[in-house]
């Protein structure tokens, strides 16, 4: 059996309790022939796959094969990237993500972003939570929505007697969580997580993991982790991507295998997988 290792090269860590996998009847994405550009590059290469809904799907792989590539896709912050294209097909929930009529600006409020450095706006701790509803047109009462999301985040407790401080002042755990609190203030479906851990201690990160596993009842998140831990720890599925390179030196992501956590960790189907994860290559 292999036992996830924290990085590519590391040293064997002890087994964790894998989470119970769910089903993908009820999928939220379905990902067709992705491709993904930068310029004449093809970063990314035809990925298949289908995210269910309450779910956590982690996306773990070494540097470079394409795992923000992917990430980015899903809330179209790719149209950001004058250089990058995307081909094939994302549908969220029957309709096409890339359609003519589809605004972007609606798919990010829907689809949140949370990234790898922890960033609040320079403003208070209540105003970063209230900042999205505001500008939405919120019409309720905005200092109860400010207490039940930073709740919801596992943050009230340390923050509701200082809501007027700068969110700055703040250890980076606790911004990390303020920045998943703002996110979840505009009531998305679905939260991506770029590596959200990466900057944090493993006390701060332990916090992260937790406030993931409760949010994943009422949100479908997906993650980009390099701690393959983690990515044992808090997913119900996990798609392992790696990089060919072609006759002209050129890399390539590929997606390797997608399955049950639990199925990749303890009898993936690919070597390259059970390579990675048992930490001979990365
Ligand atoms: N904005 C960009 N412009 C041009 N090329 C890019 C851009 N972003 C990523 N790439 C390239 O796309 C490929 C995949 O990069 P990406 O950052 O998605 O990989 P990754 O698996 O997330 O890497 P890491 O684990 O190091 O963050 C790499 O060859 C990278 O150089």
């Amino acid at each position: 059996m292999t036992s996830p290792s924290d990085a590519p090269g590391g040293t064997k860590t002890p087994q964790v309790a894998f989470r119970d996998a769910r089903t993908l009847a009820d999928p939220v994405f379905e990902v067709g022939g992705l491709s993904v550009f930068y310029g004449d590059h093809e970063a990314v290469r035809d990925v298949n796959m289908t995210i269910g809904r309450q779910q956590i799907t982690a996306m773990i792989g070494p540097s470079g094969c394409g795992k923000s590539t992917v990430i980015r896709c899903f809330n179209r912050m790719n149209d950001l990237i004058p250089t990058a294209r995307v081909a094939g097909k994302i549908s969220y929930h029957d309709e096409d993500l890339y359609g003519r009529e589809v605004d972007p600006i609606e798919v990010r409020r829907r689809i949140g972003m949370v990234f790898q450095k922890p960033n609040p706006f320079p403003k208070s701790i209540y105003d970063n939570i209230a900042y999205g509803p505001r500008v939405s047109g919120f019409k309720g009462n905005l200092d109860d929505l400010v207490e039940e999301t930073l709740t919801h985040a596992a943050l009230w407790d340390e923050v509701k007697d200082k809501l007027k401080t700068s969110a700055l002042s703040l250890s980076g755990g606790q911004q990390q969580r303020l920045c998943i609190a703002r996110t979840i203030a505009v009531e998305p479906e679905v939260i991506l997580m770029d590596e959200p851990c990466s900057a944090l201690d493993p006390i701060a990160t332990a916090k992260i993991e937790d406030l993931m596993e409760r949010l994943s009842r009422e949100f479908t998140i997906i993650v980009v982790t390099h701690n393959m831990q983690q990515a044992a720890r808090v997913s119900h599925r996990t798609a392992f991507f790696t990089a060919d390179v072609d006759d002209k030196g050129e890399r390539h992501g590929r997606l390797v295998e997608y399955d049950e956590t639990i199925r990749i960790f303890e009898h993936p189907a690919d070597q390259r997988t059970e390579d990675y994860i048992s930490g001979r290559f990365g």
